[in-house]
């Protein structure tokens, strides 16, 4: 049985000179969340058109539930793709676009859409066009849970969402999920957010996948200890430190790696207080470097 709904390889987007997608190479298993991650312009948006083939790649190898995407609508019945600035035809209504979905995706459920779109609280008669902006962003979530797309990618979806319609979402996605179990995308710049929901990240930098793990294990990844400067130092000394910070006499370091028993131990007698680090903190950390020798000229 395939396992592996999404296979790249060596996969590159160029735009003239910009190599928005460089020699990617990853698997996306089916029945999971994943996290897709970076700054602006890692090249996310880029990889996720190509996977529901809005964008041809201009090398690698792709494969989507094990076949070639484009125009291929045994794969593209099964994706569902919603974006920020989704685009809506003129005059259509809230429930125009649920019926237009409907007709899209073969595991769309009316019933559930309407359950969410009474928690969204949107006017069904009422023109896109006229929706705020969080409302229109709305829609793209309620069209995305709805789908039940085997494949559901979801790419920054709630501009404008306030922090009850966010946390709506994200406690639907994970009740309907658990339910009827499907693969699903996300990318947001809200890591803290959906740190809880996803079960693999892949962290896109500058075109490059920088990171490609199980989100437990990566939360154990790294951490910080703190306490007298003397003591930080002396435990820091032959670790791959992060980050350090001093006031005073006092200081915490950002160390990466698995810190062991004896570590730990060591950090006890120093007198040295741990705590974990956030996946935001650590993404932050590992693509918080400036491009060398790049600048600003790629474009
Ligand atoms: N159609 C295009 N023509 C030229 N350059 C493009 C095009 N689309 C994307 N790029 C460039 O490719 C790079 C990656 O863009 P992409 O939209 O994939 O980034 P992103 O990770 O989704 O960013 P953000 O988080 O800001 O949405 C950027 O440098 C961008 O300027």
């Amino acid at each position: 049985m395939m396992t592996h709904i999404v296979e790249v390889n060596g996969l590159t987007k160029s735009f003239g000179n910009v190599t928005a997608v460089d020699h990617v190479s990853f698997k996306v298993e089916a029945n999971k969340i994943y996290g897709l991650l970076g700054r602006n312009g890692a090249g996310k948006t880029t990889i996720m058109h190509i996977l529901s083939a809005q964008q041809f790649a201009t090398s690698g190898e792709l494969k989507v539930f094990g076949e070639a995407p484009y125009e291929n609508s045994r794969v593209l019945n099964q994706i569902c793709f919603i974006k920020e600035s989704q685009k809506y035809p003129d005059g259509f209504r809230v429930m125009d676009v649920m019926e237009v979905a409907k007709s899209l995706y073969p595991d769309w459920d009316d019933a559930y859409a309407g359950a969410l779109i009474a928690d969204f609280r949107l006017p069904l008669k009422r023109k896109i066009k006229k929706l705020s902006r969080g409302m229109l962003s709305s829609v793209g979530i309620v069209v995305g849970l709805a789908s039940r797309a085997p494949l559901t990618i979801f790419d920054e979806p709630y501009l404008g969402l306030d922090a009850v319609a966010r946390a709506l979402f994200y406690d639907r996605l994970l009740e309907d999920y658990a339910e009827y179990p499907r693969t699903v995308i996300l990318s947001t710049h809200l890591i803290d957010e959906v740190s809880r929901l996803l079960e693999h990240v892949l962290v896109i930098d500058n075109g490059k996948l920088i990171l490609n793990e199980d989100a437990d294990a990566l939360r154990g990844r790294a951490c910080t200890v703190s306490g007298l400067a003397t003591a930080v130092d002396a435990f820091s000394r032959g670790k791959e430190v992060l980050e350090r910070q001093s006031i005073g006499a006092a200081s915490t370091a950002t160390i990466l790696g698995f810190l062991s028993d004896h570590d730990r131990k060591e950090a006890e007698s120093l007198g040295l207080e741990f705590a974990p680090v956030s996946l935001q903190q650590l993404i932050v950390h590992l693509t918080r470097t400036p491009l060398a020798g790049k600048g600003i000229e790629q474009a």
